[in-house]
């Protein structure tokens, strides 16, 4: 064991406690970075929704868009030049190459392959997109572990955070342009048509496509995604910074309206110092909720602290985590209680310390595990238990423009793609502070 260096946001290396050699190789790899976006790189166009705005009005996105426009028209013609211009419309775009550099992962339980691959071609109504950065979330672990008693597509290419730039598009893709920045979620596309769907729970439609689990992800540099379902993510925004806002910005977000919780009031979140909980402490200050973080050990504290969290709870040293929570919020226990560990412990313990008529919100999805409480007390108390899965596109775009505004700034450390199989290590372990951004080019 040797000290290692744990880099945050802020740019400040600090010397933390003893650690793993995997950590500190890939802590000394990883370039990191907390900066959001400088205020000169604003664009004038707020999300490039204005197409006559200067952004768009240069010389190159013009002949894009030209060349896009003729690919429509001429589909609408049905000749079969016209046809292929309408099914590929790059005419003024990058050069798109026939292979890639991507993670795949072969078999159940087995180690990502560095290895190139051929670059799909999008359907008629997807995009294909460059991928410049993905966000490394503990469902794609869950994917390589088959634990879920959901089928993985193999081989896979893993991923659900990916940030990139559209690259190409079908022929009946007209809202998503050459050259925008777009974003590859969990949800890569549902029918849009049955009654999920209809309501806007397209998470819950059965045709619904999972990004990295049953179609190829955001592990790779070109990825397709439906063009109904792609994020739209505004210009000004860091491409590396706002990955992990396509899941674990998202879901949280989501989760926190779904728990009902008000301004002024607690939140119990369990895994706080991990990926999804580092963004839902940002989440709830922004929502103006005092944050009681529950995790582990000494580097997850002094993150969860800075992140804005007024208390943290040590799951691995405290002798009573029921009672100490409940003294942190003032005696009658949480509003909200928020479950975004990937262990059971905290789904059995929850009931105990949340407030009478408050709301338990289960998020991580632990393999093999069960959610426990009294029925005597759920109803006496008038407990709430409710589960939340990602989100709509609204709520995609709610949690966007919270980070457009400023307030997310969650800690995440770059490294190459090269180096997945590493952030998988360190997951494993529960290692990970706060989110790994994985560099396509890299
Ligand atoms: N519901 C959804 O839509 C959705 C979306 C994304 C991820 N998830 C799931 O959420 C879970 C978390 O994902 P992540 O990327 O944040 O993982 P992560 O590994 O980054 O973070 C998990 C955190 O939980 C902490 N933890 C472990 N045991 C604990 C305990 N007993 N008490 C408190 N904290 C504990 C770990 O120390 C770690 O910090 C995974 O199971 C993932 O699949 C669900
Ligand atoms: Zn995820
Ligand atoms: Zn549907």
């Amino acid at each position: 064991m040797v000290p290692t260096t744990t880099l945050l946001r802020t740019g400040a290396v600090r010397t933390l406690r003893p650690v793993s050699r995997s950590t500190v190789a890939l802590a000394r790899s990883a370039r990191v970075t907390g900066r959001q976006f400088s205020s000169s790189q604003r664009s004038l166009c707020a999300n490039c929704a204005n197409k006559s705005c200067a952004r768009h009005n240069n010389t190159s996105n013009r002949v894009r868009s030209s060349a896009s426009t003729i690919a429509n028209t001429a589909a609408v013609k049905g000749s079969n030049v016209a046809k292929a211009a309408a099914a590929y419309a790059t005419a003024a775009g990058p050069a798109i190459p026939t292979e890639q550099w991507a993670q795949v992962l072969e078999e159940k339980g087995g180690k990502v392959q560095y290895k190139k691959i051929p670059v799909p071609k999008p359907g008629p109504d997807e995009v294909l997109i460059n991928i410049k950065y993905s966000g490394v979330c503990h469902t794609d672990l869950h994917a390589v572990n088959g634990d879920w008693p959901l089928d993985v597509k193999l081989p896979l290419v893993g991923g659900h955070e990916g940030a990139g730039v559209v690259v190409a598009r079908g022929e009946l893709v007209h809202d998503v342009e050459i050259g925008d920045h777009v974003g590859i979620k969990w949800l890569n596309g549902s029918c849009m048509s049955c009654e999920q769907c209809r309501q806007s729970n397209e998470s819950l439609c059965a045709e619904a496509a999972l990004s990295g689990y049953t179609v190829d992800g955001s592990f790779q540099q070109y990825a397709i995604g439906k063009a109904a379902h792609v994020a739209r993510i505004p210009k000004e925004c860091d491409l590396a910074a706002v990955a992990p806002i396509l899941c674990a910005g998202l879901t949280v977000y989501k989760a926190l309206k779904s728990s009902g919780a008000r301004p002024g009031q607690y939140v119990t979140i369990a895994g706080a110092g991990g990926g999804l909980g580092s963004y839902a402490i940002q989440y709830a200050k922004a929502m103006g909720l005092h944050v009681i973080a529950l995790d582990g050990g000494d580097e997850k504290r002094e993150s969860c602290l800075k992140l804005g969290a007024d208390t943290f709870v040590d799951f691995k040293t405290s002798k009573d985590t029921v009672a100490e929570i409940r003294a942190a919020s003032g005696g009658a226990g949480p509003d909200a209680v928020l479950l975004l560990a990937a262990s059971e412990k905290p789904f059995q313990e929850a009931s105990q310390y949340v407030k009478s008529k408050g709301t338990i919100v289960c998020v991580g999805l632990p393999a093999n595990a069960f959610v426990k409480a009294p029925v005597f007390d759920t109803v006496v108390r008038e407990i709430n238990i409710k589960g939340s899965y990602v989100g709509n596109r609204q709520d995609t775009a709610e949690a966007l423009d919270f980070f457009r505004q400023g307030f997310i700034k969650a800690p995440y450390k770059i490294v190459g793609l090269t180096e997945l199989q590493k952030v998988y290590d360190l997951m494993q372990e529960g290692k990970v502070t706060g989110r790994y951004v994985v560099d396509t080019s890299k």
